[in-house]
């Protein structure tokens, strides 16, 4: 068997304690170990002149020996450092030395909605409308660019200090050009949408299935298409075998069901999500306490 060193995806990469971005002259003190993801481990940084502090992602070359590895990472970071808006991460940096290559991103340190949700289970449909309606802000913003995240799950949907929701983690994110329908997809989406799976060609339309799956999640505390196996869970989607619970609300019914349909040209835009009654058909907080991390809130 290989030896652990050379045992390639579970090797930690060797981090130098002082990490140098030498083309800015910038340093930065490698902090805490926050988590892994695909090739990357994952620490807080700190930027030595700033003090700033920073989400560190840390690829180890060894990882990025195949072209198309690296054409993965640069397309990644292309997509992701031209991005500005409130609900995306901002990507900072990407730089290398000898062993790494560094992505800085900003830290949000409430981590995601994936942590949230293992905690609360199903949460008050005014979190749902708040969480929900800044996720599809930021899906109307990459859309609007021509970008399709292609991965939005609740561990892709970080939280800063104050509960806003930050869109992350572009690594299956492409761009479409003119009405292209996208013939392949490289990775494993978690919320996979029905075409996807059919390889029938797919478009903006897979991440409005997520935010589907990802409202259904937040007000029934489970995904829609949840099974045993891998196997059941596709053959659910492609059958759009599920049910939405009679506690459901009639809005939150309707906008689920016109996410989750089969048909993607009859799903809405992003747009359409935006604007849809459930948004304005109960209280939408403006912020929450991050007491809402950990139990059901008070609306006063
Ligand atoms: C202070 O900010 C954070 C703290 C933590 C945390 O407390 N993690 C603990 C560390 C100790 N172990 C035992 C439990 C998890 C986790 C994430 C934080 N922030 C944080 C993490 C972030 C980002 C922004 N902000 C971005 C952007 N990408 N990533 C990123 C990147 C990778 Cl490769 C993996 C993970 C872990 C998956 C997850 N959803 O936590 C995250």
């Amino acid at each position: 068997p290989a030896k652990p060193s050379q045992r390639k995806e579970k090797a930690p990469p060797e981090v130098p304690a002082l990490i140098t971005d030498k083309e800015r002259g910038a340093y930065y003190e490698k902090g805490r170990f926050l988590g892994k993801g695909g090739f990357a481990h994952c620490y807080e940084l700190t930027n030595r002149a700033t003090r700033e502090v920073v989400a560190g992602k840390v690829v180890p070359k060894t990882m990025l020996v195949k072209q198309y590895q690296r054409d993965k990472m640069t397309q990644e970071v292309q997509i992701h450092r031209e991005l500005s808006h409130k609900n995306i991460v901002k990507l900072f940096h990407f730089f290398e030395d000898s062993l790494n290559v560094y992505i800085t991103l900003e830290l949000c340190a409430r981590r995601s909605l994936m942590e949230l949700h293992k905690r609360r289970k199903a949460v008050t449909e005014p979190e749902a409308r708040y969480f929900t309606h800044q996720v599809v802000e930021g899906v109307l913003y990459l859309h609007d660019l021509k970008i399709i995240h292609r991965d939005m799950k609740l561990g892709n949907l970080f939280l800063n200090d104050d509960l806003v929701v930050k869109i992350g983690d572009f690594g299956l994110a492409t761009t479409v050009d003119g009405d292209e329908r996208k013939k392949t997809l490289c990775g494993t989406p978690n919320y996979i949408a029905p075409e996807v799976l059919n390889k029938m060609g797919h478009s903006f339309e897979v991440d409005i299935w997520a935010v589907g799956c990802i409202l259904y999640i937040l007000l029934f505390g489970q995904p829609p298409f949840e099974s045993k196996s891998l196997e059941e869970t596709y053959s659910r989607i492609r059958h759009n075998n599920y049910t939405i619970p009679s506690v459901a609300s009639q809005p939150a019914a309707a906008l689920i069901r016109k996410m989750l349909d089969p048909e993607p040209t009859r799903r809405p835009t992003a747009k359409q999500v935006h604007r849809d009654i459930f948004f304005k058909s109960g209280f939408m907080p403006t912020r929450l306490p991050v007491s809402c991390l950990t139990m059901v809130p008070k609306f006063a």
